[in-house]
């Protein structure tokens, strides 16, 4: 089933049904919570039910009947003379408290809730708004178990934008209430309309006692003793003037007759099936006796004002990103195209990138055809498939290709060459592990391969041009990819400060000191670890780079080595102190440290000790051990004095370094040999591992660390998967 479809239609077509429900419901649900501090003020024991009746009806004349509230709050309804009287009292003395007067704001409230004041068509708006609900709830369930890679994930560390975390947090925590919730009000919205039996007057046929004499008090009455006071719903007095009547009792369990000269019980008849399926799913959808969970009821509505907010936003954001085949221009039909490009997106923003592939090609004389995965199929025309996928989950498809291995593995292979493109993200286990998959299938299948596969990580446009060039060289053309995804809103930076360093034989490298331009109040919260996109003047392409510092800190610190012809590294070396520049913050929250005390074992190489820094600057109180290589201790150990005045602080727990050109010449990776049995007590203790720099540097960390691991029976892999090792790498 289409669950995204779903999900986004309910929610964009009756999103505005379903907020004003949860808001007069947040109302409604705070009303009880005042009726509880109302009932609960009085700490005395609550009388028994018959010294209760017998109290009422000697201090008030005409009783008539004694009801008492979910709440707790206990009316009675008098009939003095000519006047209908209503009177609230004290459960614990059965004295008068005042007169009983149910606001007339929460009625309206209710009203609106329950039928938008519109009678009995606001009666089906507001079911099919339940509806609505329910219908979210049940897609949003499966949308996020998708999202997450399984139940077991469901509740753990969550990726993706801010907006994107903000409605999966708050998602996971109210579905399974607002599921409940909106069950219940279909059940109450199907009473309404008389679907279901629920009879709460005191009626029926009443039996006739078969005693005479005097009537006896309540107190003498010995079937009103068996009832206890919290199931008490409703007590009917008999009437003075009619001796056939007799008491009339309901409570939560049922409802009966005592017999008002004997006192036994004439009758009993318990609640049906659908009127306790009613009385459940009232309580659970009004929380009427339980406090905590009318505010659990209360905080769930404020979720829906929260996910109605982001879901539109996530909608807003997805609709620019993503570009259908159908948008695509020249998009031509598939039986007559030489190139057919197949595209596996979950975001949509792999399609923008598949788009500048068709027009390039395009533009170059193909005619080319995109669509989506699940399309795969060659014709006699196709000279060559080129396949963009991204990952999802834990390594797995896009949810609308979730189909395709099964498929490739089940169709013979064509003389027709395929490249495989990824789009994913180092820090993730998995990197690209679905376009992995896809080209060990098709190559198993005997499919040519027209490029090795590849991924790209974190969608960089610089990646992109380079495997087009590599694809161009394939096909004996010159193909320039000048992609980009859309950018956020850019922010304004002044360098305020400069240290640069300069290591004889090696690219110098300057660490900058940037502060957004006052007043900046739409700059997000950074943190160090958290990345800043810098673009060039005239450059439609950001460099990333990783930040030092937090905002806290004061200024945006970054760490950039000159690369000879790079245009980004080359601008911010030219940069000086009172200049500016364009740039926004991209966070990262996999490189966060999560909360706890184990230990952090922190390991980089050259510029990589940047979001390191940025680590370290976070004050986590904690061991936090930092593994560092450079080339020479005098010129390039970046954040050199720092790190001391750290380490003499406590901030830093301890400090290794290698230096390569300096004897014997040492790298990162010798040193962490060389500590290997700390390190392995380190990650005995449950060590968070954060490892930052070139590729090259993180693959041979691994190994390492992969036979520390080994030895103690566990993986690299298991620590991935825990989230306990993030690699932040370029
Ligand atoms: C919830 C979630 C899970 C992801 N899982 C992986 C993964 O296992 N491996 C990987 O390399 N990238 C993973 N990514 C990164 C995406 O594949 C990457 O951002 C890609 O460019 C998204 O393309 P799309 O917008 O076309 O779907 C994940 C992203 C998210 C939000």
């Amino acid at each position: 089933m289409p669950w995204k479809q779903l999900h986004r239609h309910v929610g964009l077509g009756l999103g505005l049904l379903v907020l004003l429900l949860a808001l007069t419901g947040l109302a409604l649900a705070l009303e009880p919570v005042r009726s509880h501090a109302a009932a609960g003020g009085n700490a005395s024991p609550a009388l028994d039910l018959p010294t209760l009746a017998q109290r009422v009806q000697e201090e008030i004349t005409g009783v008539e009947e004694i009801r008492r509230q979910p709440a707790g709050t206990l009316v009675v309804y008098a009939f003095n003379g000519e006047q209908a009287q209503a009177w609230r009292i004290d459960p614990a003395s059965a004295q008068v408290l005042g007169p009983y007067q149910p606001g007339l704001l929460p009625r309206w409230v209710k009203n609106l809730h329950r039928q938008l004041l519109l009678g009995d068509t606001g009666r089906w708006l507001a079911a099919t708004a339940a509806a609505a609900m329910w219908l979210l709830s049940v897609s949003g369930w499966v949308l996020l178990r998708r999202r997450m890679g399984g139940w077991r994930h469901l509740y753990g560390r969550v990726q993706g934008s801010a907006t994107q975390r903000l409605h999966v947090q708050w998602g996971r925590w109210a579905l399974p209430v607002l599921l409940l919730s909106s069950s219940a009000a279909l059940i109450m919205a199907a009473a309404t309309q008389g679907w279901l039996d629920t009879e709460s007057a005191l009626d029926g046929a009443a039996p006739v006692s078969q005693v005479q004499g005097p009537a006896r008090p309540p107190q003498a009455l010995t079937a009103l003793h068996a009832y206890r006071m919290q199931d008490l719903e409703a007590l009917r007095f008999p009437s003075a003037t009619d001796p056939m009547q007799n008491w009339q009792i309901r409570t939560r369990q049922g409802q009966g007759w005592v017999d008002r000269y004997s006192g036994t019980l004439l009758a009993w008849k318990a609640a049906s099936p659908s009127q306790q399926l009613y009385r459940w799913a009232r309580w659970l959808h009004t929380g009427e006796s339980s406090l905590l969970w009318t505010i659990v009821l209360a905080l769930s509505s404020a979720a829906t004002l929260v996910l109605g907010y982001s879901g539109l936003r996530l909608w807003r954001d997805a609709s620019k990103l993503a570009t259908a085949p159908s948008t695509i221009a020249h998009n031509s039909p598939a039986a007559q195209a030489e190139t057919l490009i197949f595209v596996a997106s979950e975001g949509g923003s792999t399609w923008g990138f598949a788009r500048a592939l068709h027009l390039a090609l395009v533009s170059q004389g193909q005619r080319v055809h995109s669509a989506a995965l699940e399309h795969f199929n060659d014709y006699a025309a196709t000279r060559r498939i080129l396949i963009l996928a991204a990952t999802y989950g834990d390594g797995q498809a896009p949810y609308h290709a979730r189909h395709v291995l099964n498929l490739l593995a089940q169709r013979p292979a064509a003389s027709v060459p395929v490249a495989v493109l990824g789009f994913g993200d180092r820090q993730y286990p998995r990197f690209c592990g679905f376009a992995d998959k896809l080209a060990q299938c098709l190559a198993a299948r005997g499919w040519p391969r027209l490029l090795p596969w590849e991924g790209i990580h974190q969608q960089s446009p610089q990646e992109f041009a380079r495997w087009g060039r590599n694809l161009g060289q394939a096909l004996g053309q010159t193909l320039a990819l000048d992609y980009c995804p859309p950018l956020p809103a850019m922010h304004r930076f002044t360098l305020v400060q400069r240290d640069d360093y300069t290591c004889p034989g090696a690219e110098p490298t300057v660490v900058l000191h940037l502060q957004a331009s006052p007043p900046d109040t739409a700059l997000p919260a950074f943190d160090g670890g958290d990345l800043l996109g810098v673009l060039p003047p005239g450059q439609h392409v950001p460099r990333y780079y990783s930040l030092a510092s937090r905002q806290a800190d004061g200024a945006a610190q970054i760490c950039v080595r000159l690369v000879p012809g790079g245009e980004c590294s080359s601008f911010l070396h030219r940069l000086q102190v009172g200049e500016t520049l364009q740039a926004f913050v991209r966070p990262n929250p996999r490189f966060a440290l999560p909360h706890g005390r184990s230990p952090v074992l922190l390991i980089g190489a050259g510029t990589g000790i940047a979001p390191l820094v940025g680590l370290i600057r976070a004050r986590h109180q904690r061991p936090m051990h930092l593994f560092v290589g450079a080339r020479h201790p005098a010129h390039d150990l970046f954040f050199g004095e720092e790190l001391q005045a750290w380490l003499a602080g406590g901030q830093l727990t301890r400090l290794h370094t290698a230096f390569s050109r300096v004897a014997p010449g040492r790298y990162v990776q010798d040193l962490l040999h060389e500590e290997s049995t700390s390190i392995a007590a380190l990650l005995a203790q449950g060590a968070q591992v954060r490892v930052c720099g070139s590729l090259a540097m993180a693959h041979a960390v691994e190994q390492v660390l992969q036979g520390i691991l080994i030895r103690q029976g566990q993986s690299l892999q298991d620590l991935k998967e825990a989230q306990r090792y993030v690699e932040d790498v370029f």
